[in-house]
């Protein structure tokens, strides 16, 4: 919590000056039944109309102060929590930005787009509330008690007996208040969850046909969001409607002792006049304090939700320690690895070279650890036992960023980013120029299809680029890594979708790059123009060579190029 109010800081000034415009609001309010009593006493029981156009005029310009203050302070108001809120948001998304792969997993998507969206406008809402209304509720119901006070002690000290009843109901009522929403929130997040499941698996869904399927499950997810907040709004609004009862209650007694006050030539009328006009402000200001105890409900959970997120440690890693890739050398020495917070070891043992310029082909069944292996060279995850080396230097000796930046890498799913074809290549090398651009599309095989395209280079790729095919997608992230130069490619079945011609092309012009590439493949075929073969079975390193030699040495090999010639058989006679 104290994070977030360190957010407050640069807005003190301003903020200084939204709360004095709402103390000005306030004691106008205050002097109000004062000047009343004056009104009725002086005024109307000695029927003196200058003392009435006399106190009656100065009401009129102190309402008219307050209301300048009141309009000025509403100016403060959205200011300082707009400008709050967007610094939070920007805090809170650098700060994602920087998180490690085990610190990201500790969050769902959805609770982070929630957190970045819905919890920040309740902090924004509360402190907009605070700088207008939240302060002046209770200063409203102090002030009103001391004026009391000055007016008549003895008809006062109803509310000695009133408003402590009434604060501790409210506390409690904000501490149980506070408990509910961290629960609302977390729907909130259940419900972000399926939303954005839906919207990005809409495809699948049309496909096999699960639209009632997933509307059941919105509307479940939607249910139980509206049920815990109906229980939540209900504990805070039926509380109310007791607080203003008991306050209600309170005038009638200054009414009834007043009366007999009166009668008695005690006191004057306007003096019970002021008295229930204060009790009625208090009651005003109780009212008030639904809203109040709701939005600091509120906003306590969704600060305590910020403030997990931006109190996360940052694993900072030296900057002095930049690193060169010159040849593209890559040896693993005895590489375990488990994912944090797993406890299967995915990665047993792992030995291997990948000479300078080298193509090396990783195959390996479903799960056996060929994208892990890929992870470990980014330093996406560091390993938990043994070492890997670029060029003979040790990768966990190397600053994390200098070496990425290195590394042409080619996730198994290719992803584009909404923008033009140039904007999306150029995101692996900000600087790159056009010929730059056009060499990486020219080797990944995909120049052509962007010279047929509306607009070239300049044509929009939808979001996730829904506008292309599959092969096409994964041409463009190849071209998008090439840009870059790398000494090390690693290309995660990244040809997969390519025909067995253009991925041929497609690897020989790699080898104009002289970059070392490590390829995951499912196919002989493309495993076949590599210089080694690694296969992988469960995690641990079980047969390296060429292809001639694995089918000598390898049962497995031997095994995965039997069932895929079959199926080429079977393909060609099926075509026939
Ligand atoms: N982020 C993760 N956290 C925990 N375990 C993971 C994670 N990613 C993968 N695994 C586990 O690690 C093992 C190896 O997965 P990996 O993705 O490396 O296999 P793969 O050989 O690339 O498989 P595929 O060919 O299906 O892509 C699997 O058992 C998988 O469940």
């Amino acid at each position: 919590m104290v994070k977030i109010r360190s957010f407050l800081h640069p807005y003190r000034m301003p903020m200084a000056i939204a709360l004095s415009l709402m103390l000005i609001e306030l004691a106008v309010e205050l002097i109000h039944p004062l000047l009343m009593a004056k009104i009725i006493d002086e005024g109307i029981v000695n029927k003196d109309l200058h003392v009435v156009l006399l106190w009656g005029g100065v009401m009129l310009g102190i309402s008219l102060l307050a209301f300048a203050s009141g309009i000025i302070n509403s100016f403060y108001a959205s200011h300082v929590s707009q400008s709050f809120g967007f610094d939070i948001r920007k805090q809170l998304f650098e700060k994602v930005q920087r998180f490690s792969f085990e610190q990201l997993s500790r969050f769902p998507t959805s609770s982070l787009i929630t957190r970045m969206t819905n919890d920040i406008t309740q902090l924004q809402n509360t402190l907009f509330m605070g700088l207008r209304i939240m302060l002046r509720a209770p200063l409203l119901v102090i002030g009103a008690v001391i004026m009391s006070f000055i007016v008549n002690p003895l008809l006062a000290s109803v509310f000695v007996f009133v408003i402590p009843m009434i604060i501790l109901t409210l506390i409690w009522i904000m501490r149980k208040g506070s408990a509910l929403f961290n629960k609302v929130q977390a729907k909130l997040d259940f419900v972000n969850g399926v939303l954005r499941e839906n919207l990005v698996g809409m495809r699948l869904i049309k496909a096999y046909v699960r639209r009632d399927h997933e509307i059941k499950r919105f509307t479940k997810a939607t249910d139980e969001l509206r049920d815990k907040t109906i229980t939540t709004l209900r504990l805070i609004e039926t509380s109310m409607p007791v607080l203003l009862f008991v306050m209600n209650i309170a005038i009638l007694v200054i009414l009834w002792f007043g009366h007999a006050q009166v009668v008695n030539g005690n006191i004057q009328v306007g003096e019970v006049v002021a008295l229930v006009n204060y009790g009625l402000r208090v009651t005003s200001a109780l009212s008030m304090f639904s809203f109040i105890v709701m939005f600091l409900s509120r906003s306590r959970a969704s600060a305590a939700r910020i403030s997990e997120v931006l109190h996360i440690e940052e694993k900072y890693e030296a900057a002095e320690n930049k690193c060169k890739i010159t040849d593209g050398k890559v040896s693993f020495e005895h590489v375990s690895f488990t994912y944090p917070g797993t406890k299967e070891v995915v990665l047993k043992d792992i030995s291997f070279t990948a000479p300078a310029g080298s193509t090396i082909a990783i195959m390996g069944g479903t799960g056996s650890g060929k994208s892990s292996l890929f992870q470990l060279l980014p330093r996406l995850y560091d390993v938990n036992d043994g070492d890997i080396f670029i060029d003979g230097i040790a990768i966990a000796e190397m600053d994390s960023k200098s070496l990425r930046r290195q590394i042409g890498y080619v996730p198994q799913e290719a992803i584009l980013f909404t923008g033009t074809v140039k904007e999306n290549i150029s995101w692996g090398k900000e600087d790159a120029s056009l010929a730059e651009i056009i060499e990486a599309t020219k080797a990944a095989q995909i120049h052509e299809t962007i010279e047929k395209l509306p607009h070239q280079y300049e044509t929009k790729i939808g979001q996730k680029g829904v506008n292309l095919s599959g092969g096409q997608k994964q041409r463009l992230s190849v071209a998008r890594a090439l840009v870059r130069k790398p000494k090390l490619l690693l290309l995660d079945d990244s040809t997969s979708a390519l025909d067995v011609k253009t991925e041929r092309k497609l690897l020989e012009a790699l080898r104009n790059y002289s970059c070392t590439t490590l390829l995951i493949t499912q196919k002989v075929s493309t495993a076949q123009q590599a210089d080694k073969i690694l296969l992988l079975d469960d995690g641990i390193l079980i047969a390296e060579g060429t292809h001639e030699q694995l089918l000598k040495t390898s049962p497995l090999y031997g095994k995965i190029c039997q069932s895929q010639m079959m199926e080429e058989v079977r393909h060609v006679k099926a075509t026939n």
